[in-house]
């Protein structure tokens, strides 16, 4: 079980399932594209949505649940939402032996099964703004190859769903959670993201604008979206008939957003952060942050060594500090360093004769591998000092790669050549769907087509005359091209 078999370099796709595996997170299941997600990913899944919950609390969102279940008339609801995606929606058709009178269908996403009770529960302009949240999983059965966390039949997320009197109102909250999107890739995941907008061809057909925190993965070459805020105008309120009295006594639709992020963000920290020992955890999202491995030396005191483990853990937790000790008798030291390095806590400390009679401890990376040996006196100030070095060396480390992936472009042929070096290119674009529609087209393959990521809010730029790469047109934009997942 120790070692990984695969090189993250040479075979990314079998390194990855191996990573989750081995480091506890994932255990496969017998039905395609579903996952068991073991406590090293949900512990992980936990510390995210502690922050993030807090952080809608403040914002006044309240925590709702909804059914499962959806029937087939209520979301065949809203057509042109929904079309395109009728091949995915699971459906229960039976119950025991007996067929069910009509098919139920399990939420791919929770619109059709909230709105109505919206256009109910909304009156007065005194009933907005309405701002709902729930934690759940949602069913989409997809056929295109399943991954863990990235691609499964089954995920977690949470899916906010809010309803205003204005636009404006709407249009400032779409910004602040995509805000809180970007928190939770770069200041716990580690991971770089762009902000920006989806254009009208890859945006969610049923809103009226979508924005979204763009990764990139650099041993694939793809592009994967983080997380999504969309503002859905009154296109749902429409549909709904979710309409308020306001001051004046008329009627009016609301103006409505949602936003989701999901259980594929841990699998693009696993990817972006992972190496040929295994994973590589940010210590904000380290279930443990610090592991204490005793170093027992023949006839040295066996006991005076792990009570100074033990100290050195309860010193570290009672400071906030995620410890934990591995006494386990019947496992080396030398397997210990590795089973935690492939669990990827990101400090390790060892305590052996020698660091007990000088009263010091030895510190090692899991980052960078450097090693440290530190006086027990200021255990707390160097180890917490360690993992704020981690984090951001992590992230750093990852923007670095990252951005050494972008390639501005002007030219088609400078396009397909980036796009085959596995590039995230940036390139200016005349924004006509036709255009988009027609790079699609010509880029199609195995490897799948290239598309418009998002156009970054961060525009470079544009000098007057520039023109779009592919259609020889005025430019009006950068946006970000590549193949994505
Ligand atoms: O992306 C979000 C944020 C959270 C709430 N939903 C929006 C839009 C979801 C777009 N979407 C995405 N996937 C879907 C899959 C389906 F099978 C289906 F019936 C509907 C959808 C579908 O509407
Ligand atoms: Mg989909």
């Amino acid at each position: 079980k120790l070692g990984m078999a695969y090189k993250k370099d040479d075979n990314f796709g079998e390194w990855y399932s191996e990573v989750v595996v081995n480091s506890e997170m994932i255990e496969y299941y017998d039905i395609s594209g579903c996952y068991i997600l073991r406590p090293w990913a949900m512990e992980i899944w936990e510390l995210l949505k502690e922050f993030f919950d807090a952080e809608i609390k403040k914002l006044k969102l309240k925590p709702y649940y909804f059914p499962l279940f959806v029937t087939e008339n209520v979301l065949q609801k809203e057509k042109d939402h929904i079309e395109g995606f009728a091949p995915e929606v699971a459906w229960v058709t039976k119950s025991g032996k007996s067929d069910l009178e009509a098919p139920i269908a399990i939420r791919p996403t929770s619109e059709t099964v909230m709105y109505p009770y919206f256009s109910k529960w909304i009156r007065s302009h005194r009933d907005l703004p309405l701002r709902c949240n729930q934690w759940c999983n949602v069913v989409r059965w997809e056929f295109s190859n399943p991954t863990p966390f990235i691609r499964s039949r089954e995920f977690l997320w949470q899916e906010g769903h809010t309803a205003f009197a204005t636009k404006e109102e709407a249009d400032e909250e779409v910004l602040q959670i995509l805000e809180l999107y970007r928190r939770i890739y770069e200041e716990f995941l580690a991971v770089p993201v762009s902000k920006g907008r989806k254009s009208e061809m890859e945006k969610f057909a049923g809103g009226l604008y979508t924005t979204s925190v763009e990764a990139f993965i650099p041993n694939t070459g793809r592009g994967i979206q983080g997380a999504t805020s969309h503002c859905l105008g009154q296109n749902f309120a429409k549909m709904f008939d979710i309409t308020f009295e306001n001051e004046k006594g008329a009627r009016e639709m609301v103006w409505q957003n949602s936003w989701a992020y999901t259980t594929r963000s841990i699998g693009v920290m696993v990817m972006t952060h992972g190496d040929d020992k295994g994973l590589v955890l940010p210590p904000k999202v380290a279930p443990i942050q610090v592991i204490v491995i005793p170093v027992p030396y023949k006839d040295a005191d066996t006991t005076a060594i792990k009570e100074a483990c033990e100290s050195t853990v309860s010193t570290l937790n009672q400071s906030g500090i995620r410890a934990d000790l591995d006494t386990r008798e019947n496992y080396s030291p030398g397997w210990k360093y590795s089973h935690w390095e492939m669990k990827g806590v990101p400090l390790r400390i060892e305590i052996g004769p020698k660091d007990l009679a000088n009263k010091q401890v030895r510190i090692v990376r899991r980052d960078n591998g450097s090693k440290v040996d530190i006086p027990v006196t200021n255990l707390f100030e160097e180890v917490k000092g360690l993992l704020d070095g981690i984090q951001e060396n992590l992230l750093k480390t990852a923007k670095e790669k990252r951005d050494a992936c972008i390639e501005v472009i002007k030219t088609w042929d400078d396009f397909t050549a980036a796009l085959n070096n596995k590039r995230l290119i940036l390139a200016p674009w005349c924004d006509e769907e036709e255009v988009e529609k027609d790079v699609k087209a010509r880029t199609k393959g195995d490897l799948g087509a290239a598309k418009t990521l998002c156009t970054p809010f961060d525009q470079p730029e544009l000098p007057e005359g520039t023109l779009c790469f592919a259609s020889g047109k005025p430019a009006k934009k950068w946006s970000f091209w590549g193949r994505s997942y």
